[in-house]
């Protein structure tokens, strides 16, 4: 019997411009799935709680401020990896203060939904941006 995937809990966002766009975000060189696009957001610390971990998340690596009561849960995906096992809960947010930066991936680009699957992401995104694609 081969061990059990830990179950690690990553929160993202759909941020949403005032055209419909959504933003996604290209990991960069040297981290796991580098060059595939992606919802920013990243791992909950121990003690955190899910919105409270988004919000740190934005400003570190968008360098924008959210307000928690502007982060709407949307849906989530739940993903085998090779050594762990993914939930991730996707917010919507349409407002938030400051303008986008990428601090820490290497490009970021505002997109249509129905254009999505024109950019590759990692596999557990797949369901994410059909509902996107289905219900924005
Ligand atoms: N942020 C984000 N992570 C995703 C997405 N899809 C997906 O499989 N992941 C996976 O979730 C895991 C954690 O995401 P992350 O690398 O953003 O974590 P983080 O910001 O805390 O970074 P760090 O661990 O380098 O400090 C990665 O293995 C990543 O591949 C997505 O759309 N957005
Ligand atoms: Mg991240």
């Amino acid at each position: 019997m081969s061990e059990p995937l830990k179950t690690v809990l990553v929160v993202a966002v759909a941020l949403i411009d005032t055209d419909g766009r959504v933003l996604i975000a290209q990991r960069p060189e040297g981290k796991q799935l580098a060059g595939l696009w992606e919802f920013p957001g990243g791992k909950v610390d121990p003690g955190e709680r899910p919105e409270q971990a988004l919000i740190r998340e934005l400003k570190e690596e968008l360098g924008i401020d959210v307000n928690e009561a502007c982060l709407a849960p949307f849906v989530f995906t739940s993903h085998a990896y090779e050594s762990f096992h993914l939930l991730m809960p996707l917010y919507l947010c349409r407002r938030w203060s400051g303008v986008v930066q990428a601090h820490e991936h290497s490009a970021l680009k505002w997109v249509r939904p129905n254009q999505l699957s024109d950019y590759p992401m990692p596999p557990a995104d797949e369901p994410l941006v059909a509902w996107l694609r289905d219900l924005l």
